[in-house]
């Protein structure tokens, strides 16, 4: 993994277990909110819309027993065909070939075609666990058993759990079950360690989320935020300051207008929200710039997506 730290001078494991675990599924099957809740941080970006994660996003959890890695993919893609989805589908089997455990996401009462495309992905010689999601929505229980069986017949699955992310139902179920599945080993990463994303990912994350809950469905399916500069610098009290200037990529010259809105008032909502989230996560100060270009085809643009994490 990029940017690890390994802790120097642990030599011996004594029992100790680390490991990566990848966590996969279609969009918008809730990815997202499991790892946040398994970790107890809020890092990887949620929202009602799909495809908010377009990266891939480790969360690490240690607890006195072992040190969970989590690998978060972005939605298999199988509607539109272009550069970006392709780097999406590479990115998940890659993933799959070099981890310790998968949790295969499942919604509660919902197995369709999306969800059939990341079971073929599934890879046979790593321990594959079933997780049912938002089993808080679930109207009927009864109905759950037969579901899962139906599931359960396709693949040869290490187990299966049903949870609730929300309710935090189950939770501790599905550690216990991951955590022999790891190898023994020293871990990895300091304990405090939550994410290895660098502070310029982390902030383009917070600028998207902030963009998804503001235009909700008015929110151009083509969009992605690039931070062009990030500055680091120290005040005059000793505090940093950080200079971030982000910019909003869009299609056409409609959706600049709307992401804009009347008198500027959207973007610059969204502008000041996210200035106040980055403050939180950095604790120091941010002058926050974001504005909007028109880039007709980004999504086929491979320096784009370079620089969006997909080499
Ligand atoms: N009721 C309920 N809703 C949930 C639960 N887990 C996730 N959700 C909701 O499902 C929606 C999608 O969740 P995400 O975690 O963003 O899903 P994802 O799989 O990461 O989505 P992509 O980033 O599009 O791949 C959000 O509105 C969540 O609040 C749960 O346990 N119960």
């Amino acid at each position: 993994m990029a940017d690890s730290e390994v802790i120097a001078g642990a030599q011996s494991a004594d029992g100790f277990r680390c490991g990566f675990v990848a966590i996969v599924g279609r969009p918008n099957v809730g990815k997202s909110t499991l790892m946040n809740h398994l970790i107890g941080q809020k890092i990887s970006i949620t929202s009602r819309k799909a495809q908010t994660t377009r990266h891939r996003i480790t969360g690490v959890y240690t607890s006195d027993e072992a040190q969970f890695v989590f690998v978060d993919t972005p939605g298999f893609q199988t509607r539109y065909k272009n550069a970006l989805n392709d780097a999406m589908n590479r990115n998940v089997t890659t993933t799959l070939a070099d981890v310790d455990a998968v949790l295969f996401l499942v919604e509660a009462g919902q197995f369709g075609a999306a969800d059939e495309a990341v079971l073929k992905l599934l890879p046979k010689h790593r321990p594959v666990l079933l997780v049912i999601t938002k089993i808080d929505q679930l109207a009927q229980k009864d109905a759950l058993l037969p579901f899962i069986e139906k599931i359960a017949g396709q693949f040869d699955f290490h187990a299966i759990v049903p949870v609730s992310a929300l309710r935090g139902q189950q939770l501790d179920v599905l550690m216990k079950t991951v955590q022999p599945l790891l190898p023994e080993s020293v871990p990895m990463y300091p304990e405090d360690h939550i994410t290895d994303r660098n502070s310029r990912f982390l902030a383009a994350e917070i600028v998207r989320e902030k963009l998804f809950r503001t235009l909700g469905d008015e929110l151009p399916y083509a969009m992605t935020v690039e931070i062009e500069k990030f500055d680091e610098e120290t005040m005059r009290d000793g505090r940093p300051l950080y200079r971030i200037y982000a910019a909003v990529l869009v299609d056409r010259d409609g959706q600049k207008a709307i992401l804009i809105g009347k008198n500027g008032e959207k973007l610059k909502r969204i502008a000041t929200e996210s200035r106040q989230d980055m403050e939180k996560l950095f604790d120091a100060k941010v002058y926050l710039e974001v504005w909007v270009k028109v880039k007709s085809g980004w999504a086929d643009d491979t320096r784009v997506l370079r620089q969006q994490g997909f080499e």
